[in-house]
C-alpha cells in the first residue's frame, strides 16, 4: 500500500467530543426484523458500550448486516426499539442518526474527486464551505490521505478507496461507524494492513463506537473489543474477544471463533476456588479450566491447535496419546492431525522434535490446564 498509514492528525472537533463518548452507546432492546414472514432477527439484546468495537460474526445469512441496517436505518424492526446514547432511534431517518457507514464495494461516487466524496455527506447536511474544508481535510489526513484529495476513484488503489470511503464517513463527526465487511473486497496482504489501520485509527478517536460486520473471524479477533457470534438471527455468543476466544461457552463458538480441538471428557472433580476441574478421558485425567459441571456430567475439553505441544514441561501437565496421521509443513507452523480414541486432533507446532514420527506412529501430545476449558458436550448453539 502506498499510501501513508492513518498516522495522521486524529480529529478533534469540540462538537464531535460531544456528541461521541457518553453519547456513543448503541442498545438493541428486543429488536425482530422480519422480511415478510420470514424472521431474520430473533429479539436481539445487545449493548454496545461508548468507544468499544464490537465485532459482529458468523456464518452467510445469519443475520449480521441486517442488525447493522436496523442500526442504520434502512430496515425498520418488527417490534423492538434502538437507541444510541439517549436517543431512541428507531423512528429517526438514517441521517439524523449521527452515524457513519462504510460497506465492502467502497461504493464512492466515481465521477468525484476524493475532496467532493468526503465532503458529500456535509454538502447534504448544508454545512458551510469553511466547515467543509476543514472536515475534509481532517478526515483525509486522519486516514492517510491528505495528499490525494484531487484524484478521482479510479486513480485510486481498492484499499486507497477504501480509506477514502472512511474518512467520508468520519467527516460526518459520526457518534458510531458502522463498517460492514468493509474490508472483503482487498487481497489478504492490503487486508491485513487495513486492519492495523483500522485499529490505529481507533485509537486516535477513542471515544468513536464501532459495529464492525465481518465473516473473517482473524478481523474480528484483532480488531474487537467484544465479539457477538450470530447464529440463525440469534446472538450465540457475546463476550470481551479474548474471553470467548479462551472461553468458548458453546461448541459453535468454540469451533467459529479460531480452530478448536473438541476432546468427549467426564467430569472427575467440579471447578474448586481457582476454577479449575478434572476430566476423564479414557485412562488420561485431563485438567482445564471450568464453568459449573458436575462430577459425571458428559463435556468437551477445548484445546487450541497451537497450544498442544509435542514436548513435556512443567506447565504442560496434561498428556493425551494419539496416533499420528498427517503431517503438514508450511513454513513457520507444521500441522499435524493425529487421531486420539477416535477424535482427530490437530496440533499447529513451531517448534519439532528433531526426529518427526512416522504417520501411524503413537505421539503424546502434552497441554497446560491454563490453555484448556471445559464446555457443554450437548449445546449446539
Ligand atoms: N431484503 C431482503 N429481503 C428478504 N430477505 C432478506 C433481505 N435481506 C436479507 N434477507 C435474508 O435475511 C437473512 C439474514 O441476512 P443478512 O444479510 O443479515 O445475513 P448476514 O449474516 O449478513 O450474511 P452474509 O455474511 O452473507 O452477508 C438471510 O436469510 C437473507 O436471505
Amino acid at each position: 500500500m502506498s499510501a501513508a498509514a492513518f498516522t495522521g492528525p486524529s480529529v478533534t472537533d469540540i462538537d464531535a467530543a460531544k456528541v461521541r463518548g457518553a453519547g456513543s452507546n448503541v442498545h438493541f432492546d428486543k429488536v425482530v426484523v422480519a422480511y415478510g414472514a420470514h424472521v431474520v432477527l430473533h429479539p436481539l439484546t445487545l449493548d454496545i458500550a461508548p468507544g468499544e468495537i464490537l465485532a459482529m460474526i458468523g456464518p452467510s445469512g445469519s443475520g449480521k448486516t441486517t442488525a447493522l441496517r436496523a442500526v442504520a436505518g434502512f430496515v425498520r424492526p418488527a417490534s423492538g426499539r434502538i437507541r444510541i446514547g439517549a436517543t431512541d432511534v428507531t423512528d429517526l431517518p438514517p441521517y439524523e442518526r449521527g452515524l457513519g457507514m462504510v460497506v465492502q464495494n467502497y461504493a464512492l461516487f466515481p465521477h468525484m474527486r476524493v475532496e467532493d466524496n468526503v465532503a458529500f455527506g456535509l454538502r447534504a447536511q448544508g454545512a458551510d464551505k469553511a466547515l467543509i474544508g476543514e472536515r475534509v481535510k481532517d478526515a483525509l489526513a486522519t486516514v492517510g490521505m491528505a495528499t490525494f484529495a484531487r484524484r478521482y476513484p479510479r486513480e485510486l488503489s481498492g484499499g486507497q478507496q477504501q480509506r477514502v470511503a472512511i474518512a467520508r464517513a468520519l467527516a460526518v463527526r459520526p457518534r458510531v461507524l458502522l463498517l460492514d465487511e468493509p474490508l472483503s473486497a482487498l487481497d489478504a496482504q492490503i487486508r491485513r494492513n487495513m486492519v492495523e489501520e483500522i485499529a490505529r485509527l481507533h485509537r486516535s478517536l477513542p471515544g468513536l463506537t464501532i459495529l464492525y460486520v465481518t465473516h473473517d473471524q482473524t478481523e474480528a479477533l484483532t480488531l474487537a473489543d467484544k465479539i457477538a457470534i450470530m447464529r440463525d438471527g440469534r446472538v450465540c455468543s457475546h463476550g470481551p474477544t479474548t474471553e470467548l476466544y479462551r472461553r468458548p461457552p458453546n461448541r459453535f463458538t468454540a469451533e467459529f471463533l479460531g480452530r478448536a480441538n473438541l476432546l468427549p471428557v467426564t467430569v472427575a472433580e467440579a471447578a474448586g476456588p481457582k476454577g479449575f476441574a478434572t476430566a476423564r478421558h479414557g485412562d488420561a485425567v485431563l485438567t482445564g479450566a471450568g464453568r459449573g459441571e458436575k462430577v459425571g456430567d458428559k463435556s468437551l475439553l477445548c484445546i487450541r491447535p497451537q497450544h498442544l505441544s509435542l514436548t513435556a514441561d512443567s506447565e504442560h501437565t496434561n498428556r493425551i496419546v494419539g496416533t499420528l496421521r498427517e503431517v503438514h509443513w508450511q513454513g513457520e507452523l507444521t500441522h499435524l492431525v493425529l487421531d486420539v480414541d477416535g477424535t482427530p486432533v490437530r496440533v499447529s507446532a513451531t517448534k519439532l522434535p528433531m526426529a518427526l514420527p512416522e504417520p501411524g506412529t503413537e505421539v503424546p501430545l502434552f497441554f497446560a490446564p491454563a490453555d484448556t476449558s471445559l464446555l457443554p458436550e450437548d449445546a449446539g448453539v
